[in-house]
């Protein structure tokens, strides 16, 4: 395989390759596009895009001018983006990008926040314009470029990107949009599935009406997996409109394989052409993993495959020995403090609250991204915060996006965002989010929003206990100090997640310190915090001993996701993230103890007979004990057996007998 360093790519975007397949492009295109430019860069909002490029990208490469770009491609990106300069990635990626007749394969890496998006719509709207003008063809004959996104809100940006650069109107959502031959399609679920089945099958139904359609269109579908295999393989007229996919685009391709997506994605692919029959790119900010190695060899077939590594110089972006902590930015400052359970929610309420007010002042108000493992703690901890006196729920002040009154205007507005929301709920949020510069806003939120998902001036990145693996934390502190701009990251850990502060340490260059100020907070004894410290526990009791809102059950149901997840943690047994959730349940919900699992749940999650569960018997699983207890040795002589029976609860004021005869 082929490792272009940045320096062979810097040679290479000299001129030798464009000027081997005779593609150099004129740049007297180019010139007009930077006095259009310049003329637009009155506005406010053009020398905003300016700053950041300028600060994102190196003066070597321009758009405009660099002659691996198109000029036609170049122009849509100075007028529609806005940015002048390339950044390293999409450079390298556009000195790379398969040429008339060429098939090119590409396994890139790039830090988060350096712009993949671009490069990789942009490679391959080239590839497609260069080979329809090779072809002198008539625009799609179905879909050309095909990516797929692990995630909907990334698919849906995407999509808002891939429009911008056809010059479509730039819808944020899933379904169609199309005009002058081109079509971008989003295919995610949980919207209606009848306008995404005509944006990918319409291309391919005009070119068999007309043959004389408009010319250099480009049809490109961006899909989650899910949704594209249920469209694919139920229409006979999806599986045609996907016969003349030209480049396909695995987008966080790593993350794509480890929710489980491998065997549905091979299922679509089995529609599309064969891999040395098309291009393929994969893309992410972290690759070092067996998975990623393994569609890496089954779909990069066409040789010499080219591994572009913008992060590390000349390192191979699949080696195990390329360390993850390459992958964060150096310009943000990343910390981590070890915070016991009974301190958890004060110190989440004065990190937030501390932000705020040293950034409030700035041009761009903080805007905070508070990353939970679960969406039932996302859920429990917006309805928290949005009851404490500085915060103001986003969904409750009014439509969302809705201006701020004067008195919110200093308000921390709460975001909630995860996958139990319904889909619509979730672009509002995005939006609503995305948009929201009029104060301080924090979005609360688990994985879904990790990956990719491009929110700008997000200033601060809270971690609420440890992510399920090093790229994980990788990406979620990539969602702050995107294209060059500053950010700061904080991961919150109790003292039991210790093992994964190592994991994140074990290569010795992730850049994540200990955090002498949230340390000094820990057992604050100023006055201010002891307030703080105070307010934020009673709101945590009240809510507990609420029963007309329900906040008890949503406790419980905190206590329970928590316990799930982290009984799949690598670092921890069964018995230790038991005892977690234990205290989890009661030092940071303020329950009075761990709430009771049903007598299935807990066999399903193999948890009976462990410390710190609570049990309570169901009627079928007491005639299953009892059944058990005739035929085996007493459960008191169990080994390890933390309660000698499951069914006495400790404290516990339920009379089973009754219960038994009651049902
Ligand atoms: N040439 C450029 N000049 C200035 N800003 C750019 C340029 N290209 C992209 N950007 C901006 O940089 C930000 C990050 O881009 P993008 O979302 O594509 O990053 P990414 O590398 O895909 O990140 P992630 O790994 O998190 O998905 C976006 O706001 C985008 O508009």
């Amino acid at each position: 395989m082929l490792v272009l360093s940045f320096r062979q790519a810097l040679l290479r975007s000299m001129g030798g390759m464009q000027m081997r397949m005779g593609l150099r492009w004129s740049s007297s295109e180019g010139a007009s596009v930077a006095a259009a430019v310049e003329a637009a860069s009155d506005s406010k909002a053009a020398a905003a895009a300016a700053a950041a490029a300028a600060a994102a990208t190196d003066d070597t490469a321009s758009w405009l001018t660099h002659p691996s770009v198109m000029p036609s491609v170049g122009r849509a990106v100075v007028e529609r983006f806005k940015f002048t300069g390339m950044t390293p990635v999409q450079r390298i990626v556009m000195d790379t990008q398969p040429g008339i007749g060429s098939r090119r394969d590409m396994l890139v890496r790039s830090k988060t926040g350096t712009g993949k998006t671009l490069a990789f719509l942009a490679a391959a709207v080239q590839a497609v314009n260069v080979e329809r003008e090779f072809e002198k063809s008539d625009g799609p004959k179905g879909v050309d470029i095909l990516i797929f996104s692990p995630t909907r809100e990334l698919a849906v940006q995407t999509g808002y990107e891939a429009r911008k650069l056809l010059g479509l109107p730039v819808l944020g959502k899933a379904g169609a949009v199309h005009s002058s031959g081109n079509y971008v399609t989003v295919v995610v679920g949980g919207e209606s599935k009848n306008p995404q089945l005509d944006g990918v099958t319409s291309a391919y139904k005009k070119s068999r009406k007309s043959l004389s359609q408009a010319s250099n269109g480009i049809s490109i579908v961006i899909a989650t997996p899910g949704r594209m295999w249920d469209i694919a393989t139920s229409n006979q007229s999806v599986q045609d409109a996907l016969r003349n996919v030209k480049i396909v685009i695995f987008d966080e391709c790593d993350l794509l394989l480890e929710m489980g997506f491998q065997k549905t994605i091979q299922e679509i692919l089995q529609f599309v052409p064969k891999p040395n029959k098309r291009n393929t790119f994969m893309f992410s900010a972290t690759l070092s993993n067996e998975a990623v190695r393994a569609l890496a060899a089954d779909q990069l077939v066409n040789k010499p495959v080219h591994e572009i590594d913008a992060t590390v110089i000349a390192a191979d972006p699949l080696s195990p020995e390329t360390s993850t902590s390459d992958e964060t930015h150096a310009h943000v400052p990343q910390t981590y403090a070890l915070v016991p359970h009974y301190q958890w929610a004060f110190i989440l309420y004065k990190a937030i609250l501390s932000h705020v007010a040293l950034h409030n002042a700035e041009k761009n108000p903080p805007r905070i991204m508070l990353f939970f493992n679960t969406s039932k703690e996302v859920a429990y901890f917006s309805k928290v915060f949005s009851s404490l006196p500085e915060f103001v729920s986003a969904s409750e002040s009014g439509r969302f996006g809705a201006a701020r009154t004067p008195k919110e205007k200093d308000l921390i507005r709460v975001y909630e965002m995860h996958a139990r929301l319904e889909q619509s709920k979730r672009a509002k949020v995005s939006d609503a989010f995305r948009n929201d510069t009029g104060g301080p806003s924090i979005m609360l939120t688990t994985d879904v929003s990790a990956r990719g998902v491009d929110y700008p001036h997000v200033s601060y990145v809270i971690q609420s206990g440890a992510p399920t693996s090093a790229p994980q934390y990788v990406h979620r502190v990539g969602r702050t100090g995107r294209a060059g701009r500053s950010g700061i990251g904080l991961l919150l850990l109790e003292p039991f997640e210790k093992a994964f502060l190592k994991t994140l340490l074990r290569k010795g260059s992730i850049e994540i310190v200990g955090d002498v100020v949230v340390d000094s907070w820990v057992e604050s004894a100023d006055e201010k915090d002891k307030e703080l410290r105070t307010r934020v526990k009673s709101l945590m009791q009240e809510f507990v001993a609420d029963t007309k809102r329900d906040l008890k059950s949503a406790a419980e149901g905190c206590y329970l996701a928590f316990l799930g997840h982290y009984k799949q943690a690598f670092y921890l047994t069964k018995p230790q993230a038991a005892s977690a959730a234990q205290s989890y349940a009661r030092n940071v919900l303020c329950l009075a103890d761990a709430p009771t699992l049903s007598f299935s749940l807990a066999t399903k999650m193999g948890l009976m007979n462990t410390p710190d569960i609570n049990v309570e018997p169901s009627p079928k699983g007491l005639k299953r004990l009892e059944r058990d207890m005739k035929n085996r040795p007493p459960l008191a002589r169990v080994e390890g057996s933390f309660r000698a029976n499951p069914w006495e609860r400790r404290g516990s004021s339920v009379n089973w007998e009754k219960k038994r005869r009651d049902n």
